[in-house]
């Protein structure tokens, strides 16, 4: 698999396959709790684990949502905003020299089988680090980071996939939202949530996360940048399945890398 191909990611409202293009693009999951957000972030890291020509950098406040896929990570982050802070930070100097060696090669963007691999950044609760921990300057420090990072990514391969269960102005200012070329909202409390992640007015024409049933997890709406919302049902990966994903991920992983030999078929015998 490949980073540079489409995401699968649950199926529409015909019952078709949807798969979302990740690269270049930045990714926004918004909704109330067990609205099935965490469904949609494996989806996408599973994806990204199972691609060699993308690197894990993963942030976890609560440890356990993304902590299977620890073992396929350069970068696991639990509950430390200071880790954090240094982690966005290496992060933005590894961004700048890459935009310091496109433009010393006359180039705009990351191609495939680049130099240089793309690295997808999955954030578990935006709130956690932005809003929650540390001190009013780490918290600021943190959005600032996550800002620049969503910003100026893209095109050096950087994918920031952000969740967050507090889809309010102050966690997701609309200038932040708009950068996130892919905006799921799961359901929300209230239609003033629901367009926090899809868009200012789009409860008024009729597309709220709000109406969608509690007993349906993992329905919610999905805006493409320029598109309109439409209702999907995203993928749900339990415990067991991600658990095997990423022991297969990092097994490829750590052959990819010379470190395991791998399993070979026994050769027939000789008559
Ligand atoms: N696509 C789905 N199909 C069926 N059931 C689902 C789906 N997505 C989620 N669920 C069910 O809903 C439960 C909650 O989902 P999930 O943990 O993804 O929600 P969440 O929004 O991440 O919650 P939290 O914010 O508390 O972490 C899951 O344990 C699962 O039982």
């Amino acid at each position: 698999m490949s980073i540079f191909d489409p995401v699968y990611i649950g199926i529409d409202e015909f019952g078709h396959p949807k798969r979302v293009p990740l690269i270049e693009r930045n990714m926004l999951i918004g909704g109330e709790p067990g609205s099935g957000k965490s469904g949609l972030l494996n989806g996408v890291v599973a994806h990204a684990a199972l691609s060699l020509d993308c690197r894990l950098c993963l942030l976890d406040g609560k440890r356990v949502e993304l902590g299977q896929w620890r073992k396929c990570a350069d970068v696991f982050v639990g509950p430390d905003i200071v880790e954090a802070n240094k982690t966005l930070h290496r992060l933005q100097i590894m961004m700048d020299n890459r935009y310091a060696y496109l433009e010393s090669c006359e180039r705009r963007k990351i191609k495939p089988a680049d130099v240089f691999t793309a690295y997808l950044v999955a954030i578990d609760e935006i709130a956690y680090y932005s809003a929650t921990v540390g001190s009013k300057q780490q918290r600021e420090e943190f959005s600032t980071r996550l800002r620049d990072l969503v910003a100026r990514g893209r095109a050096v391969g950087i994918i920031v996939v952000a969740a967050t269960q507090r889809p309010s102005s102050t966690i997701i200012p609309t200038d932040l939202r708009d950068l996130f070329a892919w905006r799921f909202a799961g359901r929300c409390t209230n239609d003033s949530s629901s367009d926090i992640v899809l868009g200012h007015g789009w409860a008024q024409k009729g597309w709220s996360a709000n109406v969608i049933s509690p007993n349906n997890p993992g329905a919610g709406l999905l805006i493409a940048e320029s598109g309109s919302p439409e209702l999907v049902k995203v993928a749900f990966l339990d415990d067991r399945t991600c658990a095997a994903i990423a022991a297969y991920a990092a097994t490829l992983r750590a052959t990819a890398a010379g470190m395991v030999t791998p399993l070979r078929r026994p050769r027939p015998r000789a008559a």
